[in-house]
């Protein structure tokens, strides 16, 4: 469980990124921040591995205060993925997911073992491992990203807007594997993205914010979408514009999200126990 205790921050130019923010984030779920541009959200994730301190306000991961822990290893506990994979361009496919373990001393051989597992984990032909990140495609060099962040085996997940630059087809890819990949490992995720439709179809817990780090209403998609909280919320939803007219419906005993158009545009968690 991450907790965040009226925490603030405020850069020296006296930019006021987050102002008084209080959130539990539930372990082994996922939590979506969404907002538009400058909301904080990647202030917010940066706090919970020390990229970034407060500037007043606490922070828990379960009991530990987080200012208490010395931020390299705390960062090389937590999973981090970003727009844009972030990968070392000349360094192989295997040796950018093995380069937290070995960083932390995880001998070369089991590096790569363990790195080959990961490309399995998501869905990374083996035959890929001694490519450059340029030789891959967009999608795959996400992928790879993500099987980087999980090299650690963190019980805590960080993705800042990590499809972002993918294209519609392979995005809606990306996006369901992680669903696959959250349904099998079960890691306390925190997924930033402007993009309500990813927030609904990703979340478990669905943070709307304003800015300032301000939260407009904090549900699951099912109560934001059944009771949007106010005129910001209803228009960032999209509830009154024509194909962003979402609601859920019942197809086959899943909750589904339907578009204006009746375009299935995501399932929702459904609750089963993994
Ligand atoms: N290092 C910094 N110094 C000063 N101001 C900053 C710094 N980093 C971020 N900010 C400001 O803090 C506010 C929140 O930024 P943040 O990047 O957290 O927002 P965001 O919601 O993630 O935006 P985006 O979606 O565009 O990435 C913005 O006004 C931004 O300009």
């Amino acid at each position: 469980m991450i907790t965040f205790d009226s925490v603030s921050k405020r850069f020296p130019d006296g930019t006021l990124a987050v102002d008084d923010f209080n959130l539990t984030l539930p372990s082994r779920t996922t939590t979506v921040l969404v907002g538009s541009s400058g909301s904080g959200k990647t202030t917010l994730l940066r706090m919970i591995n020390r990229m970034v301190d407060p500037t007043a306000g606490s922070i828990r991961i379960d009991d530990d205060d987080i200012s208490t822990l010395e931020p390299v290893k705390l960062r090389r506990s937590i999973g981090y993925v970003m727009q844009n994979s972030g990968l070392l361009p000349h360094r192989t496919v295997a040796d950018n997911i093995a380069t937290v373990p070995l960083l932390s001393g995880v001998k070369r051989p089991a590096a790569r073992t363990q790195a080959l597992e990961l490309m399995d984990t998501v869905g990374l032909d083996r035959s890929l491992a001694e490519r450059y990140p340029s030789q891959l495609s967009g999608g795959q060099q996400q992928r790879v990203g993500v099987a980087r962040g999980l090299a650690v085996n963190p019980n805590i997940l960080l993705m800042d807007e990590p499809f972002g630059a993918v294209d519609p087809l392979v995005r809606s890819e990306l996006q369901q594997e992680l669903v696959r990949i959250q349904k099998d490992l079960a890691k306390t995720i925190v997924f930033v993205t402007h993009d309500i439709d990813e927030a609904f179809l990703l979340g478990d817990q669905v943070v709307l914010l304003k800015t300032g780090g301000k939260i407009a209403q904090v549900g699951t998609p099912a109560d934001i979408l059944a009771n949007p909280a106010d005129d910001f919320v209803n228009t960032f939803v999209g509830a009154d514009r024509g194909r962003r007219a979402l609601r859920i419906e019942q197809v086959s005993g899943r909750q589904v999200v339907v578009d204006g158009t009746g375009r299935i545009a995501g399932i929702l968690n459904d609750g089963t126990p993994t």
